[in-house]
């Protein structure tokens, strides 16, 4: 039988990315994001690849459109193996002192509180199952501190608590629970944040050692390895994909 999976930020970037990975390996994707556009799209590359998708509308940071993402997963499919818990947004770069507390609240409520949603509803229904394989997007300014993004940063260093305490609880019920640490990657949000911060796109290029940015399939092929079965005894890991960057920071 066909493997179900959740992907939010599903219509863009990693997101879409993994859908399309996933749809390889004959998984069946419910495509959740807020834009309508990015996640219809994403639908019908999965199908493209000969496996089913449905577009789920929602907006992470409300813990009612998460609760419905799932029951509408699990009415449609029956069932769901693989969370890919990543919808997120950058921050406008300024200095923590020079941003308001607006900003503090929309990339916590979406990066971080979105992510403890979704996890706190996909888990139930994966505890009921025995089984079932998480993927939380956290980034290499979850590992390490930068400035120019300490909001996102924080939010980051919090996936990374998800991921590890929810390995302490749920291990033993059947759950695994991996993380990303991606470096900057070449998406729509890093693409806006670089034309709104250009010095910060030499910066980083310069620092990886490998010298470019990645690829969003490098990241889908990492996220399909860690959720499929091939990765059975890895769990509370957080592995970074990001040329080097954080190792010789
Ligand atoms: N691109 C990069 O360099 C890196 C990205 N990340 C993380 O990867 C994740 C995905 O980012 P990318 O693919 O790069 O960005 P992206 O902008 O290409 O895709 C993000 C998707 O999330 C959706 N989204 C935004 N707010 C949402 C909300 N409130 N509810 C539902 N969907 C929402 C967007 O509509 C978009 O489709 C994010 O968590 C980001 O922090 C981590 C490290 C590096
Ligand atoms: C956006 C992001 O997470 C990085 C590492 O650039």
């Amino acid at each position: 039988m066909s493997k179900v999976a959740i992907i939010t930020g599903g219509g863009s970037g990693l997101g879409q990315a993994t859908a399309v990975r996933l749809a390889e390996e004959g998984v069946n994707i419910s495509v959740v994001d807020i834009s309508e556009e990015g996640g219809n799209r994403t639908v019908e590359m999965v199908k493209d690849k000969g496996a089913d998708a449905i577009f789920i509308k929602a907006d992470v940071s409300k813990n009612e459109d998460v609760k419905n993402y799932v029951d509408e997963t699990v009415s449609h499919f029956g069932t769901i193996d693989y969370f890919f818990n990543n919808a997120g947004i950058s921050g406008s770069g300024k200095y923590f002192l020079d941003s308001d507390i607006d900003e503090i609240e929309k990339i916590v409520g979406i990066n971080l509180l979105g992510a403890l949603y979704g996890v706190r509803h996909v888990a139930e229904v994966m505890k009921k199952q025995g089984s079932g394989a998480i993927v939380n997007t956290a980034s290499s300014a979850g590992v390490i501190g930068q400035d120019s993004v300490v909001i996102y940063s924080a939010t980051k260093h919090g996936i990374i608590g998800l991921t590890k305490s929810m390995v302490a609880e749920y291990a033993k019920d059947g759950l695994r629970v991996n993380a990303i640490a991606p470096g900057p990657t070449e998406t729509e949000m890093v693409r806006n944040f670089y034309k709104d911060n250009p010095e910060m796109k030499e910066n980083a290029e310069s620092g990886i050692p490998q010298k470019r940015l990645g690829t969003p399939e490098e990241v889908a092929e990492l996220v399909t390895f860690l959720l499929t079965s091939k990765a059975e005894y890895i769990n509370g890991e957080v592995i970074r994909i990001d040329g080097g960057f954080t190792n010789v920071k």
